[in-house]
């Protein structure tokens, strides 16, 4: 029978299968962070249990580190014990930790692919729901709640049932200054935050293919606000071009075996889905989004929406509650937004690549002066990689803050935080009340809108910047 990618993955996982009861998979790579995993190895220690598969398990410390004097000890007690924990877990039970000032210390979605550990075919977790990002790949990579990062860590597996599979199939050209974050924030926009519940995204179709490798993660990152359980792509000759030479991939006469198998890795002709979403690339605008959920989306060129003419009561309710929350008038051109924070980075956002389209758009100009921007690369190795190019001078010249790998502003749960009533423009992926400190606003963007409005101080598409 033919069979979807996700489904490939997944059938070449099973260890059990028994009817009536969940399928047992078996986990190719567990990646771990300080917030989700104490209890876990808690939860080990009680049991008089080990690591099953230590060398199959790496971890990072990400969402709590500061970003600025990283040799200082963590100044907030809960954020302190959780990488405190995270050292003597990982020593305890022979865990490889990349601790902060490690060279391969970061976001945990953003180390496992630049360490090679991300590859085609494997099946990946993480107690973290972007775990996702590594589906660019090819992988079938998702979220674990901390009771099942407990139970990898001690068998190596995860009791699963079989997702439902949706295809979204994005063809035709991108314009330019359009990138796949506003591809994505489009079918959010188009399907709504539960729109891919219980499915897993394959993401097909010519402008897929036409992406590089930190494009797809951005797009792969975020299906999880499309409420999917994961998100994928084919693994092509991009990602193999990506993956080779990296530390962890294989070498030699192995590489050669391991190409020829993840080539077959892409779904077979007649293959069937459950849903299917269509978009046209060409169509696309930079889209901005103006409410708290991902899916509160808009074109940039568009105005805040006014709820009274939303025909669904659910809709109409949630519009109004976030327009009151964001503090935005119904009617006013998105553009005309003002923000005073804007932060590049994050794992959706946060990898070389989105570094250098902002550098590009701020190299040699000023940015607002009423304006903040901060720049965090996602992990050491894109910060040293940024340095090399210069970048890290493109963006502290034009008047930016260039910061240490971590998770940063996307949520609040480090020093870098949005005061109540703060606007930000943000590259990262979820504009909940509150994501990015307390009382904050968020507006989610790409990383070239992100540079365009730190020039403006308003919500800017690049292309307006034009002659500006
Ligand atoms: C802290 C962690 C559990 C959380 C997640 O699972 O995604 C965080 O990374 C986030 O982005 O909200
Ligand atoms: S960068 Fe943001 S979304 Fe990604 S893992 Fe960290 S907190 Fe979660």
């Amino acid at each position: 029978m033919p069979k979807t990618l996700a489904e490939k993955v997944y059938d070449a996982h099973v260890v059990r299968r028994t009817d009536g009861e969940p399928d047992l998979l078996y986990i190719d790579l567990h990646l771990v962070h300080e917030v989700t995993s104490p209890q876990a190895f808690d939860g080990l220690r009680a049991a008089g249990r080990t690591v099953r598969r230590p060398e199959l398990t790496m971890a990072t410390e990400d969402h709590n580190v500061p970003t600025l004097d990283i040799l200082a000890p963590i100044a907030d007690p809960i954020s302190r014990a959780q990488v405190e924990a995270l050292r003597k877990n990982a020593a305890e039970f022979g865990i490889r930790l990349a601790p902060m000032g490690d060279r391969d210390q970061g976001i945990v979605h953003v180390i496992g692919p630049q360490l090679g550990l991300t590859q085609p075919g494997m099946t990946i977790v993480c107690g973290d729901s972007h775990t996702s990002t590594h589906g660019a790949f090819g992988a079938l990579a998702f979220g674990i709640g901390t009771s099942e990062v407990e139970h990898v860590l001690a068998t190596q597996t995860l009791p699963q049932y079989r997702p439902k599979q949706m295809a979204v199939t994005v063809d035709g050209e991108l314009a330019p200054g359009v990138s796949a974050k506003d591809i994505i924030l489009a079918v959010i926009a188009q399907i709504g935050t539960n729109g891919a519940a219980g499915h897993v995204i394959e993401y097909r179709g010519n402008a897929i293919e036409a992406l590089s490798m930190e494009a797809r993660m951005t797009i792969c990152n975020m299906s999880i606000e499309a409420g999917a359980k994961a998100g994928l792509i084919a693994p092509d000759q991009t990602a193999f071009d990506f993956l080779q030479g990296r530390p962890h991939a294989p070498q030699g006469a192995d590489w050669d075996t391991a190409v020829e198998y993840w080539s077959t890795l892409r779904t077979d002709e007649g293959a069937v889905f459950d849903a299917e979403v269509v978009l046209d690339a060409s169509s696309l605008m930079p889209f901005v989004t103006w409410g708290t959920n991902p899916g509160q989306g808009l074109p940039i060129s568009e105005r805040v929406p006014d709820p009274a003419e939303m025909a669904d009561e659910g809709e109409r309710r949630a519009a109004e509650q976030a327009l009151a929350y964001m503090g935005l008038t119904p009617g006013t051109p998105l553009t005309e937004i003002e923000v005073d924070t804007v932060f590049l980075g994050s794992c959706t956002n946060g990898r070389i690549e989105d570094l250098r389209v902002a550098a590009d758009l701020l190299r040699g100009k000023k940015i607002d002066p009423g304006t903040r921007m901060l720049v965090v690369p996602g992990s050491v190795g894109v910060k040293s990689q940024a340095e090399a190019e210069g970048l890290d001078k493109v963006f502290v010249e034009a008047g930016a803050e260039w910061r240490g790998a971590g998770c940063s502003m996307c949520l609040g749960m480090n020093p870098d935080q949005l005061k109540p009533g703060e606007r930000s423009a943000s590259t990262s992926n979820r504009n909940f009340q509150g994501r990015q400190g307390k009382g904050g606003r968020t507006h989610l963007v790409s990383p070239s809108v992100a540079a365009a409005t730190a020039l403006t101080g308003r919500l800017t598409a690049p292309a307006d910047l034009i002659g500006a």
